[in-house]
């Protein structure tokens, strides 16, 4: 269990930072910290003037009413203003600008290779293949950015709920979906919750403001607040009706009068937009997880992958129980850094993603990996090192939140993220070329003890021979999975012919879903495999591949026998 220990928080000393597009955050310290230097202290007084006035209209509009949590939901108007259709005139003119090669991708029954893994191959070579997966968050600044981020290597596409209206979170999901659909891309689409909501008053101010406070029975604990244009919300982590909250040491005292889950409603929807997976926020233990897998299960959506955000103490508490319970992980360093002194996060992170690591879940290190970036074209050297020091970790995946959201060069920022992994993978599969990472045993039954072996015996076998890559035939990425954990030297390609399947291996570290209608013949399969990537230039004969099968793909998941191979071959 990680224990964190908590510093006394007495004499609040506040900070501001502000985002430029529109967000300021208040945090109460026990300690001064300094500014970023990049922020000129009169900009950051102007801002804690700006944040203080918005506390005190908040506190006056709240005075004569009790707080009420409640199930509502505002957009932010004017968010993705920039929004274009797919047949718009601005949209063609930005394919002619951008082009990009369209390809089959699953609908022709042949083996269907995402057009940036394939560019990637054609230019690097096997062995100069990213590893690590990128995530976006989209908001205004990337709608119209989407394809050049696709391009640009985003695994996965994030909309934070919480954030913007309905009809643009929409648009921008079916954006990413048409993009997939026509451009051959195989990016991922994720939702993130936003925990239970408080609403309590309209200010009509044009910006948002997150504030984190104290709670007033004791406790520790911190409220968020968020302003938009028509509401305030404060959002917070295990509140409950009765609870006296105090904002800015007694400016205005509030009683929560009554509270009502939000989450589902956002779940509801992206159900309906077709998501990937769901990163749910403040998970308190595996019961919230176990609760929504059984919510998805029962109407036959177990394919929507749950990943746990972890950011709070109690979640630190249940660590290795949620990281079972769900199917990855995200290190919510934003929030976990509210909750948990900020030294302490760098030790925490490695933690949670060494155990991720260990118990087969993708996991996600997110939050102000280059802040600096929402403002600067360049991002700072300490920004480069924490990046770098996530992909030395082996994380699944690093993520941009309002860097690609909401900053000035969302573009840029993921070409940072990418390099900055890139040049960190390298450096680290020279330093470790014949290391294996340890495991530790995940199975019990014989069948998952044996396809956990193959897997581990396979990666060392790949590491030992130098082989070019890995391919691995899959019905539900398990093995995928299994061989991913280990960090190989060398790619792994991962065919399935289940299109829900290869979108959840769109987050393992070092897998490249491909789309394969897959037979019981091994052989067939390579053969498939082979000549598809002989026509595209993607092998070449004297190449070294090692095959790793179920030589029954079409049996349960759970059956008891399992008939699994390693096959080491050359390209004639
Ligand atoms: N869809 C959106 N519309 C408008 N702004 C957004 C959107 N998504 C994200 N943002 C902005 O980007 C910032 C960073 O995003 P994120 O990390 O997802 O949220 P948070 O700040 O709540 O942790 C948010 O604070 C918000 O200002
Ligand atoms: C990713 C995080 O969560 P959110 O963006 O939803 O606040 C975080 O807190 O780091």
């Amino acid at each position: 269990m990680i224990n964190p220990q908590l510093p006394a928080r007495s004499d609040p000393h506040v900070i501001v930072y502000n985002p430029p597009a529109c967000t300021a955050q208040v945090h109460y310290y026990s300690q001064k910290k300094s500014l970023p230097s990049h922020h000129p202290p009169a900009h950051h007084l102007r801002l804690l003037l700006l944040c203080l006035l918005r506390l005190l209209a908040l506190a006056r509009a709240s005075q004569s009413q009790n707080l009420t949590l409640m199930a509502a939901y505002a957009g932010t108007a004017g968010a993705f203003p920039n929004l274009v259709a797919r047949s718009s005139p601005a949209a063609r003119r930005l394919r002619a600008a951008h082009p990009i090669r369209a390809s089959a991708a699953g609908t022709t029954g042949e083996a269907a290779m995402d057009v940036v893994s394939e560019a990637e191959l054609r230019e690097k070579g096997f062995m100069g293949m990213r590893k690590t997966k990128l995530v976006c968050t989209v908001g205004p600044a990337c709608v119209e950015a989407l394809p050049a981020l696709a391009r640009g290597g985003m695994g996965v596409a994030r909309v934070n709920l919480c954030h913007g209206g309905r009809e643009r979170h929409r648009a921008a999901m079916r954006a990413v979906r048409r993009l997939n659909e026509e451009e051959g891309f195989c990016v991922s689409l994720m939702v993130d919750t936003e925990g239970s909501q408080l609403l309590f008053a309209d200010h009509g101010g044009a910006t948002s403001v997150k504030a984190e406070f104290f709670r007033n029975n004791g406790a520790y604990c911190f409220i968020y607040v968020c302003l938009t244009s028509w509401s305030a919300f404060i959002l917070i982590s295990g509140i409950l009706v009765g609870d006296e909250l105090v904002i800015d040491g007694g400016m205005a005292t509030f009683e929560v009068t009554e509270k009502i889950g939000n989450d589902l409603r956002y779940i509801e929807f992206g159900i309906a937009e077709g998501v990937d997976c769901i990163a749910l926020s403040f998970v308190k233990d595996d019961n919230d997880i176990k609760q929504l897998k059984a919510y998805l299960s029962r109407r036959s959506l177990e394919h929507i992958k749950i990943f746990a955000k972890i950011e709070s103490l109690e979640s630190l508490k249940n660590l290795e129980d949620i990281i079972h319970a769900s199917d990855g992980v995200m290190v919510a360093r934003g929030d976990l850094g509210v909750q948990v002194p900020l030294e302490q996060i760098p030790a925490i992170q490695e933690s949670i993603v060494t155990l991720c690591r260990q118990l087969n879940k993708p996991v996600i290190v997110a939050s102000q990996l280059l802040e600096s970036m929402v403002e600067y074209p360049t991002p700072t050297r300490a920004e480069v090192a924490d990046i770098s020091e996530a992909v030395r970790q082996y994380a699944d995946a690093v993520m941009l939140s309002a860097e690609s959201a909401i900053g000035a060069y969302p573009q840029k920022a993921l070409s940072v993220l990418r390099a900055a992994s890139e040049r960190m993978e390298s450096w680290s599969r020279e330093e470790n070329m014949q290391k294996l990472l340890p495991q530790h045993q995940l199975a019990i039954a014989l069948p998952d003890r044996i396809s956990e072996q193959i897997c581990n015996c396979a990666v060392e076998m790949a590491n030992n021979l130098g082989v070019d890559a890995i391919f691995v035939y899959t019905k539900h990425g398990h093995m995928a999975s299994l061989l991913s954990r280990n960090r190989p030297n060398p790619p792994i390609f991962a065919f399935t012919d289940d299109a829900n399947s290869r979108k959840s291996m769109n987050l393992f570290w070092g897998v490249i879903p491909l789309h394969l209608p897959l037979s019981d013949s091994m052989e067939d399969n390579f053969k498939k495999t082979i000549s598809l990537m002989k026509s595209k230039g993607s092998v070449k004969p004297r190449d070294t591949i090692l095959l790793v099968s179920d030589s029954d793909l079409n049996r349960p998941c759970a059956a008891t026998s399992v008939f699994q191979s390693i096959q080491v071959r050359l390209v004639e």
